[in-house]
């Protein structure tokens, strides 16, 4: 289970994050949700390790996170996709899947990206080709297959579906059905849960920097 307990996060002097509480339990997949500007992108990052927290508590599974730099979480098996896919214009797709490989020195990655290759076969086909060239919804999938490389126990998925052609969309939403029935825990963020729709398990509604669970409306 991913626990966050009390997180407060600052940007500079201004506050962004205010005692968030949130779970992630082992094999769930949880929705984060709220609207641009709301501080899904913060708290992924803070849990990455790659934004100071202020104070609070981030545990994964038996681990505390916070004692730990950036590489070592990664290296726990904790995989982050962040919005903007952040992928490396001169390499190809596959290069940029495996970097997280060169970087973290990750085992059995040839099985892994066999395996992530199953997932996604269309990456497969296109792994060959340089990233620039590849559209929008292709440039996502590519950064869900690197985040997968690491994430073989968590993965932060920061606005997967945002701003790529509906058929990509839904074709993400596929894969984050394969992994939510391979077990795999799961914090996807978005801003609204309309393509999310029957896959999760928990939601958590952000605003202003603020988590709180949703109630489900329960079955009449
Ligand atoms: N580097 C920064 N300096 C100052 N303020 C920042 C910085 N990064 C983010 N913020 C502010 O923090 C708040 C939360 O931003 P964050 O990116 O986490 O939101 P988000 O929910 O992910 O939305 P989006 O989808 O727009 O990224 C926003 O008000 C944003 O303006």
């Amino acid at each position: 289970m991913l626990a966050v307990e009390g997180l407060d996060v600052s940007i500079g002097a201004v506050p962004i994050l205010r005692g968030v509480d949130l779970q992630v339990p082992t094999g769930a997949m949880c929705g984060l949700i709220g609207r641009n500007g709301a501080g899904k992108t913060t708290l992924m990052r803070a849990v990455m390790g790659l934004l100071k927290t202020q104070s609070g508590r981030l545990a994964f599974e038996q681990d505390e996170l916070l004692p730990r730099p950036g590489f070592e979480r990664a290296r726990l098996g904790v995989g982050y996709m962040p919005e903007d896919r952040k992928l490396v214009p001169a390499l190809t797709a596959e290069e940029n899947v495996m970097l997280p490989v060169w970087s973290t020195g990750i085992e059995n990655a040839a099985e892994r990206l066999e395996w992530v290759y199953g997932l996604m076969p269309e990456v497969k086909e296109f792994r060959s080709r340089p990233s620039t060239s590849l559209s929008g919804g292709q440039q996502k999938l590519v950064a869900l297959a690197r985040a997968l490389m690491v994430g073989r126990r968590l993965l932060l998925l920061d606005e997967p579906t945002e701003g790529i052609a509906p058929v990509l969309a839904r074709r993400i939403v596929d894969v984050l059905s394969d992994l939510k029935r391979e077990g795999m825990s799961v914090l996807v963020a978005e801003s609204n849960d309309t393509h999310l729709h029957g896959l999760l398990d928990r939601t958590y509604v952000i605003e202003r920097g603020s988590v709180r669970l949703r109630e489900e409306a329960s079955a009449a």
